[in-house]
């Protein structure tokens, strides 16, 4: 099914409508709510979300494990609901990886093309192909019992690539890796997806690790999807309290809208002081709102000049940045994080009246 973004024709490798899926039990656990999802070729998608709130049944439900209770679930633009798993041009990583012990790191990647009856040489060719690809070649004949967890992991990939799946599921892969290597197969795996070109749907709770490798995540909460967008987008402009809330700090202000033009509002805050932020498309939002403001993204200045007003709290220092907590006029409190540099903090101390500024249209209108 071909779409177009600015101008360019996109393919949506998976496509999804009011997809619903309720374990059966006492009481029945409704997983997904009615999902509507377009993820396009080639690209590397994230589902995010905390614990329970359904990203893995999303997965069961594309790779055939699971089937829907009701709604459509297409690839390429035909219905794969009838389809077995094993007919389904996808593949999946779990969080184990699942290798055969005994057998070497080239048996392991090549023992699903074996399973698939694919020629010996055909078979030997592509197993060198993705050990070259995932930099295992030196460890060809390793037995996987023998290798580091990184390097497990690897050969976790390559397997699940060496069939050359359209779509490649990854089921939060690095949770049993260490901070350092995580980082490192976070680059990997970016660097995977874009060489193969085939599409990338992974599954976090680590909302810094969806930042760092996404084109694009789906925030979902209670087995719904509350937002999708490009990282920036979905960082700086979070469409609702709980995707403000899940991904960084933020800080909620009460204000009131004054006016719009398109997606700028004009908003009055609980000051007096009137300013621009962003809103949705598709938010109509009027009287009182709520906007949310990211620590990093607002600045301390004299009382006289501050959109803000309020006493200076606490100021806590964090080696790369200081925190400067403020009691607001209007009773909520706001923390500002500000770089270190040789001058950060002078002259300032706790109890001191100060003013808290940010940019027109740097905060965000919430849905309610
Ligand atoms: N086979 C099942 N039978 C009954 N309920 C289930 C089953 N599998 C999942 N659930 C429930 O469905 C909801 C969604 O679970 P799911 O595993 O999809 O969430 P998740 O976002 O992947 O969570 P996590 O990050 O903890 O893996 C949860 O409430 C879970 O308890």
């Amino acid at each position: 099914m071909p779409c177009s973004v600015g101008g360019q024709s996109l393919k949506i490798a998976i496509s999804a409508r009011n997809l619903r899926k309720v374990y059966p039990g006492q009481p029945p656990v409704e997983a997904l709510a009615g999902v509507d999802i377009d993820i396009q070729d080639n690209e590397f998608f994230t589902l995010l979300g905390p614990s329970g709130c359904g990203k893995t049944t999303l997965l069961r439900l594309i790779a055939g494990f699971e089937n829907p209770t009701s709604g459509s679930l297409e690839m390429f633009g035909d219905s794969i609901l009838d389809a077995p798993p094993h007919k389904r041009p996808i593949n999946t990583v779990f969080q184990s990886y699942a290798l055969f012990p005994h057998m070497t790191v080239a048996q392991n990647i090549g023992f699903g093309l074996e399973m698939l009856g694919k020629p010996k040489a055909e078979i030997a060719a592509t197993v060198d192909e993705m050990m070259a690809l995932v930099k295992m070649t030196e460890m060809a004949d390793r037995q996987t019992s023998q290798i580091s967890g990184g390097q497990q992991q690897r050969v976790a990939l390559a397997r699940a690539l060496a069939p050359k799946p359209k779509v490649l599921l990854l089921d939060e892969p690095l949770s049993a890796l260490d901070f350092k290597l995580r980082k490192d197969m976070q680059l990997e795996l970016k660097r995977l997806q874009s060489e193969t070109g085939i599409t990338f749907i992974f599954v976090t709770h680590d909302q810094e690790e969806a930042l760092t490798m996404s084109d694009r995540i789906a925030v979902m909460e209670a087995g719904s999807i509350r937002q999708i967008g490009g990282p920036r987008d979905i960082y700086d402009h979070p469409a609702e309290r709980f995707v403000a809330d899940f991904i960084g700090d933020t800080n909620f202000l009460p204000a009131e809208i004054d006016g719009r033009d398109g997606t700028t509002a004009r908003v009055k805050l609980s000051s007096g002081q009137k300013t621009t932020a962003r809103m949705q498309e598709d938010t109509t939002p009027s009287g009182k709102v709520t906007l949310a403001v990211r620590p990093e993204h607002a600045r301390l200045v004299g009382e006289a000049e501050g959109l803000l007003k309020g006493a200076l709290r606490e100021i806590v220092y964090f080696g790369t940045d200081t925190h400067f907590h403020v009691d607001i006029d209007d009773g909520t409190r706001f923390v500002l994080r500000q770089q270190n540099s040789p001058d950060t903090e002078a002259g300032l101390s706790q109890g001191d009246r100060v003013g808290i500024i940010f940019g027109d249209g740097v905060a965000q209108v919430l849905r309610d």
